[in-house]
C-alpha cells in the first residue's frame, strides 16, 4: 500500500469533528496530524482570559479524545506560529495544512504570514469558512459596502444561502505510528487551569465543555428551550437562553449545525417557530459582531463613534456630589467586579460571572450600563474584566456588546437608554430569586445614586453632541 501524504489540520476556535470543513478537506487529502498553538506571542494577539484557559485545557482534552477515536493525533505546540507552524511541518514532512478562518486583525496577520513561509517552503496552505454563518465580506449594503447597523444586516443575512452542515469524518486508516517523540507539549504543562487558588469548581458544576457536552445541550435546547425563547430569553431566572455561547465561543458547535437544528425543528414544531427563530436572530447578531471586528479591527480598543474619543467618559466629575477621586473610583470598580454595588441585579450578575463565567445577556447590559453610565467608567475597563471572567469571551462579540451598551457602538443605540437596575429586577426577575440566588446578603450599601448618576451621564453625553 503506498504511504499517503502528511496533511496538518491546525485547530484554533473550532474544537470539533463535525462539520469542520478545515477537517474534512486534510481527511480528505491525506494522513491527518492535528495541531494546537498556544499563541500568546505573535504581535497584538490577545492573552486569553482566566475563564477561557480553564475551558482551552478542557475543551483541548475533549477534542484529543474525540480525535483519538478517528485515529487523528492531536499535537500541542506553544510558542508564535509563524515559527511553530512551519517547523511542525517539515518534521512531520507534511505537504499541506488546513484551517479555518479566523477574523480578528492580529490573528489574520498571522495567518498570513503563516500561508506565505508555508508556500515558500513548498507546500500548500488551505483556509476554509467553518467559523460564521458567512463570511463578513459577503453581506453588504447595495453599493457594496459592510453594513453598520445590524437589522439591514439581519435582513440581508435572510437572503442568502447557507452551506449544509457537514457530518463527523470517518477513522482514518491504516491507523497512524505511535507518536513521534517530541511531538509537542503535555496539556499540564501549559498550566492553563487556576491553583492558588483554585476557582474554578462553579465552572466545572456549570459546564461540559467539549464537542459531546454541546450536543448534549444543543440537544436540551431543541427539546425544551428554543420554543419558549421568545419569552424566556429576557427572564435571567429561568433557563430560558441557549448558554451555547462556550460552544459557539470553542467552536464545539458551528452557527451553522444550530441553524439548522433550529430550522429543524420549525418544520417539525411549527408551534415553536417564534422562539426558534428569535433564537436564529441571536446568532446573526454574532456574525454581525464578527462582521464589525472584520471591518474595523481596533473595535476591542476604539469608540467606533469617534465623536467620544473626545468625551472619552469623564463625566462623574459634573454630577455635584459624586467623588471623582481616583481612590473613589477604585473603590467603586472593585464592589462592581465583586458584586457589592448594593443593587441586587447588578451584584446578582457579577457574581454569577464569578461563580460560573457566564451571565445572562440582559443582565450583562444591565452591569455594563451600570458601570459605563452610573458609575462613569470607561468601557473598556468592563470588557477587559469580561475578557478576563467569561467562558465565552470572544474578541468580536465583548467589545461590540460593551460598545453597544455604552453608545458608541457602530448600531443606532440611543445612548440615553440608561438601564435602571431596579427596574430591571422588577421587570425580569419578577419573584426576586435570580437575585436572591447570586447577590450577597445583606445587600451592601449603594455605591451612587441612580438618579443623580444617570442625570451626570445624559448631561455629559448632551455637551459631547454639542462639541
Ligand atoms: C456587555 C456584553 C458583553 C458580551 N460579551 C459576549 C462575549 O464575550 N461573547 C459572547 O458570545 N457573547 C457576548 N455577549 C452577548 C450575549 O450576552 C451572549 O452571547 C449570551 O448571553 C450568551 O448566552 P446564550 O448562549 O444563552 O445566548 P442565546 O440568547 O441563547 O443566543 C444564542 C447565541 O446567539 C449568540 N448571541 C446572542 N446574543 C448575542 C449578542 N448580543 N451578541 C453576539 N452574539 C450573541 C451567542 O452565540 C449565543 O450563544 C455580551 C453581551 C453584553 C451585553
Amino acid at each position: 500500500m503506498s504511504q499517503q501524504p502528511t496533511t496538518l489540520m491546525w485547530f484554533r476556535d473550532d474544537l470539533r469533528l463535525a462539520d469542520n470543513p478545515a477537517l474534512e478537506a486534510a481527511m480528505a487529502s491525506g494522513q491527518v496530524t492535528a495541531l494546537f498553538i498556544l499563541d500568546e506571542e505573535s504581535t497584538g494577539i490577545r492573552q486569553l482570559g482566566g475563564a477561557a484557559r480553564w475551558w482551552l485545557h478542557h475543551g483541548l482534552e475533549a477534542l484529543s479524545r474525540d480525535l483519538d477515536s478517528i485515529g487523528v493525533p492531536l499535537q500541542l505546540h506553544r510558542g508564535p506560529a509563524a515559527i511553530i507552524l512551519p517547523g511542525v511541518m517539515k518534521a512531520e514532512g507534511a505537504s499541506e495544512v488546513h484551517w479555518n478562518r479566523r477574523y480578528g486583525g492580529p490573528e489574520r496577520t498571522v495567518d498570513t504570514t503563516v500561508k506565505e513561509l508555508v508556500q515558500a517552503a513548498g507546500a500548500t496552505a488551505h483556509s476554509h469558512s467553518g467559523s460564521l454563518l458567512h463570511e463578513p465580506w459577503v453581506p453588504q449594503t447595495q453599493d457594496g459596502r459592510p453594513f453598520k447597523v445590524f437589522t439591514p444586516f439581519y435582513n440581508a443575512v435572510q437572503r442568502l444561502q447557507l452551506r449544509p452542515a457537514l457530518g463527523e469524518p470517518s477513522a482514518q486508516l491504516p491507523p497512524p505510528p505511535p507518536a513521534k517523540q517530541h511531538a509537542g507539549d503535555n496539556l499540564a504543562q501549559w498550566r492553563l487551569l487556576p491553583s492558588k487558588p483554585d476557582w474554578s469548581r462553579g465552572l466545572a458544576q456549570a459546564w461540559t465543555p467539549g464537542e459531546r457536552g454541546a450536543h448534549e445541550r444543543l440537544q436540551r435546547v431543541l427539546e425544551e428551550v428554543a420554543g419558549d425563547y421568545g419569552e424566556g430569553r429576557n427572564r435571567p431566572d429561568l433557563d430560558g437562553t441557549s448558554r451555547l455561547s462556550p460552544a459557539l465561543r470553542w467552536g464545539h458547535l458551528s452557527p451553522v449545525q444550530v441553524w439548522e437544528s433550529l430550522s429543524a425543528t420549525i418544520s417539525a414544531h411549527p408551534e415553536q417557530a417564534e422562539g426558534a427563530r428569535a433564537m436564529m436572530r441571536q446568532l446573526v447578531w454574532r456574525d454581525f459582531c464578527w462582521n464589525l471586528l472584520y471591518h474595523h479591527p481596533a473595535l476591542p480598543t476604539r469608540n467606533l463613534r469617534p465623536e467620544f474619543d473626545v468625551f472619552d467618559w469623564a463625566w462623574p466629575v459634573q454630577a455635584p456630589d459624586h467623588d471623582a477621586s481616583e481612590e473613589h473610583l477604585v473603590q467603586e470598580l472593585a464592589a462592581w467586579r465583586g458584586g457589592e454595588t448594593g443593587f441586587g441585579m447588578v451584584d446578582a450578575g457579577m457574581q454569577q460571572l464569578w461563580q460560573t463565567g457566564w451571565m445572562h445577556n440582559r443582565v450583562r447590559m444591565v452591569t455594563a450600563s451600570f458601570l459605563v453610565k452610573n458609575l462613569g467608567i470607561h468601557w473598556r475597563i468592563g470588557e477587559e474584566w469580561f475578557w478576563d471572567t467569561l467562558v465565552d469571551a470572544d474578541a468580536a462579540s465583548n467589545p461590540a456588546n460593551w460598545q453597544w451598551v455604552a453608545g458608541c457602538g457602530a448600531d443606532a443605540s440611543p445612548f440615553f437608554r440608561v438601564f435602571n437596575p431596579e427596574l430591571q429586577a422588577k421587570k425580569f426577575d419578577p419573584r426576586g430569586s435570580y437575585v436572591s440566588r447570586f447577590a450577597p446578603m445583606p445587600s451592601p450599601e449603594p455605591v451612587v445614586d441612580l438618579k443623580i448618576s444617570r442625570a451626570a451621564a445624559l448631561e455629559s453625553y448632551a455637551r459631547m453632541k454639542q462639541h
